[in-house]
């Protein structure tokens, strides 16, 4: 029961400063969002993505879901004491699934974080296992949303709950190798002395060890890299531009040494992703999606690839011209992904 009815119960004579203060003109309007993201897990990424997402006004209708009720509401309270400084947002959060009932989006990093020279896919299993127990209920009480998997070994537990899931491939979407790609552009352009978003690179694959840089077609402005230094990139390169990938396979693993975690990164590139499906923009994003039939790919695995996104989750998929090398490598995430797949008990 709401305040104001408690009050009319027991007043029954007296009016409410609130209907002194105003004069009735029309029914309240049915404050049920379409832009409802539901993000599950409210850890360091899961709160850096739900911050990123109302500070950029992608959606003003979050909530937040874990296992932890003091958290929960701890996380809740402090975000609505930011409401002078948002766009009429609306904040939510619930160990009850329910809470996430008509969410257009949600996003998932509920599950366990890599420890000191643990891997990605060290994971696998106890975060499988976590999927198990939530995405079907998530899923029935929101069954037009768009599923956005954060979790790691994201593009495993990608494919994972699509399995679960039962919505179509397109709206199922690992946050891939966008955060990689993020990285890969941010070294390039210090190297370069250009702004990262003037740094055109690409990262596909695994979103993990064996992701694979797209350095046959890395350019700023048009101009290739490889145009001038035919050898950018590969082995035998004077110049070892080929750190800024190692760099980046490496980046998660130094940020967890140095602060336990990695949180502000990923959690503006589930904005970025957020933002180009609630503005149905058709951006072009490396994200995770199924892959079998791209690239000469025939096991049903999930790896990111340059995919075009809107309201519809990925619509489609760009062909990107491979060098040989690349293809090679890109058959080898597969093929690891593949194998870790076999692995898991659903
Ligand atoms: N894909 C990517 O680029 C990135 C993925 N990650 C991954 O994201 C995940 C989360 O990382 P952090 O936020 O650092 O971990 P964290 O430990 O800070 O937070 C995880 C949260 O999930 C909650 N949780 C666990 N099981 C749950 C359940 N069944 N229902 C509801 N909530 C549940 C926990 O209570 C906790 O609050 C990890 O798997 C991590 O490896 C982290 C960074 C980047
Ligand atoms: C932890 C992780 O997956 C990342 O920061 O890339």
């Amino acid at each position: 029961m709401d305040k104001e009815t408690y009050f009319k119960l027991k007043n029954p004579q007296m009016a409410s400063l609130k209907d002194q203060m105003f004069q009735a003109v029309a029914e309240d309007v049915d404050s049920k969002s379409s832009n409802k993201v539901t993000v599950v897990g409210i850890g360091a990424v899961g709160m850096a993505a739900a911050f990123s997402i109302l500070a950029q006004n992608v959606s003003s209708d979050v909530a937040l879901i874990d296992m932890f009720e003091n958290k929960l509401k701890g996380e809740m309270m402090d975000l609505q004491h930011g409401s002078n400084f948002l766009k009429n947002a609306k904040i939510s959060a619930s160990t009850d699934l329910s809470v996430s009932a008509n969410s257009r989006l949600i996003i998932v990093t509920a599950g366990v974080r890599q420890k000191e020279g643990e891997s990605r896919l060290d994971l696998v299993q106890r975060n499988a296992d976590i999927m198990k127990n939530l995405i079907p209920k998530l899923v029935e009480y929101s069954p037009d949303t768009t599923l956005l998997i954060v979790s790691n070994p994201c593009d495993i537990l990608t494919y994972v709950a699509w399995k679960l899931s039962g919505l179509p491939k397109n709206r199922v979407i690992g946050s891939g190798t966008n955060l990689d790609s993020s990285r890969f552009r941010f070294l390039l352009a210090q190297r370069l002395n250009v702004a990262p978003t003037s740094m055109h690179g690409w990262i596909i694959g695994e979103h993990g060890d064996s992701s694979v840089p797209v350095w046959s077609g890395v350019n700023i402005a048009g101009i290739r890299l490889r145009e001038i230094n035919p050898s950018a990139g590969l082995d035998n390169d004077s110049e070892n531009w080929n750190e800024c990938h190692k760099d980046v396979v490496n980046a998660a693993y130094e940020v967890i040494k140095l602060k336990g975690y990695t949180s502000w990164a990923i959690g503006l590139s589930c904005a970025d992703i957020a933002s180009a499906i609630f503005r149905n923009s058709n951006s072009v994003k490396a994200v995770s999606t199924l892959v079998k039939g791209i690239h000469g790919i025939d096991s049903e695995v999930f790896l990111s690839l340059p995919c075009v996104l809107n309201a519809n989750g990925v619509v489609s998929i760009v062909k990107q011209k491979l060098s040989p090398d690349e293809l090679a490598k890109l058959h080898a995430s597969a093929a690891l992904m593949d194998e870790v797949q076999r692995g898991i008990k659903l």
